[in-house]
């Protein structure tokens, strides 16, 4: 606006190097380039433009979607974009759209699922967007508990057809994003019959609406399920609901990978686990915590820059009041999550190579760390997007007054947000999987059965249980290996402590309902362990830069620490720390702060976010908010006028009647 870069003071205090940070953020310098190119060449289209997203109604907010998603695949082919490129593009877009359900649920359902005929048929289709695919699994009654889907698929022998029907109302289908209006075709979830027995879930590929006037085929009734939390948001989205009336399929549209009907109406099953028909929810839950961190950074980010900005109080003999960033309230608020995007980021490329190692080993029929790399994703998946909903809105308080406006950003980030702790599994009933699978890791302590992976630290059981800190001063706190220890011993003995708890119980399933409230903090002990220690092994790596290294460090001890502080009762209750312990661990953890406190601007800088992306006027790269705060509020629609719609009907009559009562 005045060319001036008004956090260019800021800057100029940080101590490392921003640009080999960019790319430590970026994952390789390939990976920084591609987004950074793409990046740019979102925001500078005017096709992509965003900020007037909370202002449009429904139905033309829904049509702009259908336009920008066309547009961005023209843009893809035009420009001849790799899938990498093509994912780019799709992040800084920024919209939610069918096209995420279509290319982040549909198509790999298939090629998880399906056989290798059934990928030759239907992926080139879906490539091309030929046809275009929504997952539809959840329903009206039954979303968290897959086994209790009501859709029916039974096995006619007459036909070698599949009748799939919806027996009652809550076997309506219900969520599933770009079915509402969009979709030709969805991966369908029903109870597979055959021959009057029920096999249980499985998914089916079904057509829905005609490749030539768009209109519902015969038997299937569908439309959107309604207005979601916040505006704009995830109402680009069209969550469907969905009805089957004795709609006929052929039998080879049962995705077949893990089992199998035959032409006899025979069901047999392969010798893969039948939690591969979940592996489409794995697959995404990983992708989500990697979102996770692109989420929380762009909310800090926002909030640090506009935390500079801002000025209250502390004027000393008439010189500029305090920036809010100074206050240590503030930064006990920001810096955490500052950190914890730091530490989302590294975790979140972990679990990519975990997932992908688990998806080679499948291909050789080695299932072996499929229970691990279920407990990982939806673990992490839980805590990630927990911390990070709260994070966002924590942001917003941070920003004051201005954070409530929607040309800060963070009410539509928090409203398209906030759903993540939901949708591909309620976060808790996802951490009572990981509380089975720590129990089960337990019980076989001591069974000659090595504990593995994640669960390897419960390999020092004895240790762990019996250990003491060594801490002795605040510094003592900065050593990775206290550290670890504090978390694995807290982590091994809340486990332990829930295992003790379960025996008093003669049904096991009783003693783990009673207890769940407790095997969700154990399970939430587990995974935060995780982050931290995939933070503590990232700094084994060679990190090149100036100053990088020290400043990842810096975050990495505030993230731990913070989470000590946080979560004190869980380690004073367990013995594993004393209060003096945790007493010196928030003094290290306000040291920290300070170190962090000139280079806060250039580690928000180091995401490379344009102002395009970051959608938010408070959190503009040049820092000038208050001229762009002004002027926007001027282009308010309902500024069009001096006197409002409504003057004469509502207002006037008010103000005469009361000039009438007054006179009286
Ligand atoms: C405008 C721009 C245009 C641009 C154009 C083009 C751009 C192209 C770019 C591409 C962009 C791509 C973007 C991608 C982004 C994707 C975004 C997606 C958005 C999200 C939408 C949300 C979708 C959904 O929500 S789908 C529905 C999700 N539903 C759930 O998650 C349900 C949760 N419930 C369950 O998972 C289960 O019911 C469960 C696990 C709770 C219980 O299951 P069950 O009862 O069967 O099991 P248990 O008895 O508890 O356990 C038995 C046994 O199985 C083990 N187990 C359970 N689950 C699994 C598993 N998944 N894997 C492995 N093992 C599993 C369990 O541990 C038990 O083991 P034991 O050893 O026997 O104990
Ligand atoms: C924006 C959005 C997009 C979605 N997109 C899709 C999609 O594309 N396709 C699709 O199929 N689905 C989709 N869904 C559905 C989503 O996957 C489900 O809503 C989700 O899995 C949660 O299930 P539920 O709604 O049945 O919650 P419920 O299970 O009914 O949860 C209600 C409450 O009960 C608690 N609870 C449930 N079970 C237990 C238990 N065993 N122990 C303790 N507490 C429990 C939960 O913690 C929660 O507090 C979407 C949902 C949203 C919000």
């Amino acid at each position: 606006m005045d060319g001036i870069d008004h956090l260019a003071d800021e800057r100029n205090k940080a101590q490392f190097d921003v640009d080999a940070m960019k790319i430590v953020w970026a994952g390789s310098r390939h990976a920084f380039e591609v987004s950074d190119r793409i990046s740019k060449l979102v925001a500078a289209d005017p096709g992509f433009r965003k900020d007037n997203r909370p202002m449009l109604g429904r139905n033309e907010l829904f049509k702009n979607t259908l336009r920008k998603a066309a547009y961005a695949w023209k843009r893809i082919i035009e420009l001849h974009l790799s899938e990498e490129e093509a994912a780019k593009l799709r992040f800084y877009v920024d919209e939610p759209a069918y096209t995420d359900l279509h290319w982040g649920m549909f198509v790999p359902a298939i090629k998880g699922q399906g056989t290798e005929e059934q990928q030759q048929k239907w992926l080139p289709l879906a490539y091309k967007m030929q046809i275009i695919g929504c997952y539809g699994q959840t329903e009206l009654g039954h979303g968290s508990n897959v086994q209790g889907l009501e859709t029916t698929a039974t096995f006619d022998p007459q036909t070698d057809e599949f009748v799939i029907h919806s027996p009652t109302l809550t076997s309506s289908k219900w969520w599933p994003g770009g079915l509402g209006k969009v979709s030709t075709h969805g991966v369908i979830y029903a109870r597979l019959i055959t021959d009057g027995r029920d096999h249980g879930v499985h998914g089916f590929i079904v057509q829905l609406r005609s490749l030539e006037d768009h209109s519902p085929l015969p038997g299937i009734t569908v439309g959107d399920i309604g207005m979601k939390f916040g505006n704009g948001a995830y109402n680009t989205m069209d969550n469907g609901v969905l009805r089957f009336d004795h709609v006929r399929i052929p039998r080879d549209q049962m995705l077949m990978r893990v089992s199998q009907v035959t032409r006899e109406g025979k069901y047999m099953q392969s010798d893969v686990p039948r939690q591969l028909v979940y592996g489409t929810m794995v697959y995404v839950r990983q992708t989500i915590v990697a979102d996770a961190s692109c989420a929380l950074s762009r909310a800090v980010c926002i909030a640090t820059r506009y935390s500079a900005v801002r000025r209250q109080f502390g004027s000393q003999d008439g010189g500029p009041e305090s920036q809010v960033i100074d206050y240590k309230t503030q930064q006990n608020r920001l810096f955490p999550l500052l950190a914890s995007a730091y530490a989302f980021r590294f975790v979140g490329e972990w679990l990519k190579w975990l997932y992908t190692d688990v998806t080679q080993r499948l291909q050789t029929n080695d299932f072996s760390t499929l229970p691990e790399a279920h407990a990982c994703t939806a673990g992490l998946k839980s805590v990630t997007t927990t911390a990070t909903a709260d994070g966002i809105e924590e942001c917003r308080k941070l920003c004051g007054g201005h954070g409530y406006l929607c040309t800060s950003g963070l009410p539509e980030l928090f409203a398209v947000y906030v759903p993540a702790c939901t949708y591909e599994g309620d976060n808790i009933v996802l951490l009572l999987q990981v509380a089975r699978f720590l129990m089960k890791t337990v019980s076989q302590l001591g069974s000659g059965k090595k504990p593995v992976g994640t669960t390897s630290y419960m390999g020092q059981i004895e240790h762990l249980m019996q250990c003491r800190s060594n801490v002795q001063r605040a510094e003592d706190w900065l050593k990775p290996s206290a550290i670890l220890e504090a978390f694995e011993s807290r982590a091994a003995r809340m486990s332990v402590a829930c295992a003790q708890n379960l025996t008093k119980f003669t049904n096991p399933e009783e003693g783990f309902a009673e207890l769940s409230a407790d095997l969700v903090e154990a399970a939430v002990a587990h995974c935060q362990l995780i982050i931290v220690s995939k933070f503590i092994e990232k700094l084994l790596q060679d990190i090149p830069g100036k100053g990088v290294r020290e400043q990842l460090e810096a975050l990495c001890n505030i993230y731990a620490l913070f989470l000590l502080h946080k979560h004190q009762g869980d380690f004073l209750s367990t013995g594993c720390i004393t209060a003096k312990q945790a007493s010196l661990a928030n003094d290290q953890l306000r040291s920290l702060y300070s170190q962090v406190r000139p280079n806060a601007i250039a580690l928000v800088d180091a995401f490379n976010y344009t102002d395009h992306f970051l959608g938010s006027i408070l959190g503009c790269y040049d820092g000038n908010v208050y001229p762009k705060l002004y002027e926007a509020a001027w282009k308010d629609p309902l500024n069009d006028s001096v006197v409002p719609e409504g003057y004469h009907e509502y207002i006037r009559p008010l103000l005469k009647q009361n000039l009438r009562t007054a006179r009286l």
